[in-house]
């Protein structure tokens, strides 16, 4: 059976979803994960784009083991240096560099001819070579470039060593026969395609992301690029999680596995879901809620007879499994330690115990504490930075339907002073906002906010999701409580803290993004 490396871009495209922001904490909590998922490759940023890119790919560079970690690049010398830099540390880097094909692109965004353009792409694979072995080239809008152009340029860029070869559907307009069509012609017509891997990168805006790539690995790609939920650019890439479980169901048809763990796949799409903020829809193929749920009699009766009349494949394969072990407030170090070994985390003592501190506090006020509880609670532990100029040391909020909303929130910085604060609002949770603008004297507008449930039940662990915006600086924020209120508190203190680090980076002029990558025309 053949083997189809994935690509995951859940970082670089992934990230480019509008109203997406990571840290670099959260970042290399995702990567941590999709080296467990085991992906081939990750790519892990674009680091010309902004210092915190940059840093962010350096740590994931130095963190990760074994999967190959990629950086992107214009076709220009100085975002190579500037991914090489950051790349290098990784035991296996690779330099991805693009420039688009289609004419469209090259008139009117590049403003170049077909041959500079073919000049440049030489020029800097050649460039690239210097540095590194592994070089990854893209024809961006390769979907709606003429193909014998595609095919001068793609053999040009081999020749200079180019090893992988991506073929960008950039704006998601091919029809699966058409890109199937392209790839096994790119694949028998350019004379030394066999001196590279063939790689896919598919996106979705007519919804045949997935089927795209389905449709090339059946002409002859050896590698899929996409993102765990299927984030990304506009409407988003083909989900990784969706490829992989299709060449899982169905081997006899496309005879390709990958070389993923499918039991991670579950775990990392509530994780890249959370540190997001991009909620799964509960009807999405293979991670949504709805997904191995039956709702109709007919359905039902056919499942308690036969699992296989209703489902194609069991929840099982992507890690839903029932938990054994149920804990709660009476269980110790040694369950939780087993659990979180089942669930496949490896933390260090000092977070076991930090997160056995959270999980005894969250069994106080809940009866069972599940998987998705415990796993929210250790990735939030991970990314929590002792360095957070505000933590919460209390709040007390007075509310009801004929009283006006009254807020008491008392904040604790860093050097472990305490400031107290009272204000008035709409709602109670307007009121707990305007206090703590009060005290930060740090005014922020809140643009989105979100609740869900971790688990279920009335007991279940909330999670608020706020993006709040100063001048022209947007962050996100999160926090997690059994009590809804508490877990706006937290998630409004969270994206202050991150308002204040994004504001001192841009004062020392690290950072270019304002706003994160969405944009408004
Ligand atoms: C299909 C994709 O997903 S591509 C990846 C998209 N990701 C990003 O854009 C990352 C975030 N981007 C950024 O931070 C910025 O755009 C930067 C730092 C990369 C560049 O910023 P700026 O120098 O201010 O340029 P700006 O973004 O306004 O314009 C892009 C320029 O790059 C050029 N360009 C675009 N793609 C390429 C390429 N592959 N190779 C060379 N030049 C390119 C454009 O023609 C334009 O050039 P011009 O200034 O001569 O007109
Ligand atoms: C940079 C390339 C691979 C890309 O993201 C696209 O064309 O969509």
């Amino acid at each position: 059976m053949r083997e189809i490396q994935i690509f995951d871009t859940t970082l670089r495209d992934g990230e480019q979803s509008p109203g997406v922001n990571l840290n670099t904490n959260e970042k290399l909590e995702i990567a941590s994960q999709l080296e467990r998922l085991g992906v081939h490759v990750m790519e892990a940023g674009f680091p010309a784009a902004s210092v915190g890119d940059f840093e962010a790919v350096k740590a994931i560079a130095n963190a990760v083991k074994n999967t190959t970690v990629a950086a992107l690049s214009r076709s220009v010398t100085k975002d190579i240096d500037r991914a090489w830099e950051a790349v290098k540390y990784a035991v296996n880097p690779r330099i991805h560099v693009f420039i688009a094909t289609s004419s469209i692109h090259m008139q009117h965004k590049l403003q170049k001819s077909p041959e500079q353009v073919l000049e440049i792409a030489k020029e800097m694979v050649r460039y690239t070579k210097k540095y590194v072995s592994d070089v990854q080239w893209s024809a961006e809008d390769a979907g709606r470039s003429d193909i014998e152009y595609l095919k001068r340029i793609i053999e040009a860029v081999i020749n200079e060593g180019a090893t992988v070869i991506n073929v960008p559907d950039t704006v998601g307009y091919l029809m699966p026969e058409e890109y199937g069509e392209l790839i096994r012609r790119l694949k028998t017509e350019i004379p030394n395609s066999h001196k590279a891997r063939f790689s896919g990168h598919c996106h979705n805006d007519l919804g045949l992301a997935v089927a795209n790539s389905l449709a090339g690995i059946r002409n002859g790609l050896d590698q899929v690029e996409g993102t765990i939920n299927g984030i990304g650019e506009r409407a988003g890439n083909a989900a990784i999680e969706e490829i992989a479980m299709a060449l899982h169901t169905r081997k006899e048809l496309y005879q390709a596995k990958t070389t993923l763990d499918l039991s991670q796949i579950s775990r990392t799409s509530q994780l890249v879901s959370r540190l997001t903020g991009m909620m799964v829809p509960r009807n999405k193929a293979v991670v949504g809620a709805n997904a191995f749920a039956h709702e109709s009699g007919i359905h039902q009766d056919g499942m308690l007879k036969d699992k296989s009349t209703y489902e194609i494949m069991t929840p099982e394969t992507i890690g839903l499994k029932k938990s054994s072990l149920v804990l709660g407030k009476h269980s110790g170090r040694h369950a939780f330690r087993d659990k979180l070994q089942d669930l496949g985390f490896v933390l260090s003592e000092d977070l076991i115990n930090k997160a056995f501190e959270q999980f005894k506090e969250l069994a106080d006020k809940k009866k069972e504490v599940t998987d998705a509880d415990i796993s929210a609670i250790v990735e939030e532990e991970a990314i929590t930075s002792p360095q957070e100029k505000y933590h919460l040391d209390y709040f007390q909020i007075s509310s009801g339907n004929s009283t006006i909303p009254t807020a008491t929130v008392r904040l604790r910085t860093e050097a472990g002073v305490t400031q107290e604060e009272a204000a008035c609002g709409d709602g109670p949770i307007n009121a707990i906002y305007n206090t703590i603008d009060r005290l930060s004297g740090e005014p922020l507008a809140l643009t989105d906010y979100r609740i869900r449930s971790v688990s279920g039940g009335t007991d279940a662990l909330g999670e608020v999701f706020v993006r709040v915006q100063q001048g022209e600086i947007s962050v996100n924020g999160r926090g997690m409580s059994t009590d809804i209120l508490e877990a706006s508190v937290k998630a409004y203190i969270n994206a202050l803290n991150r308002m204040i680090v994004k504001k001192g980076e841009m004062d020392n002029g690290n950072d270019s993004s304002r706003e994160d990558s969405s944009c408004t025309l």
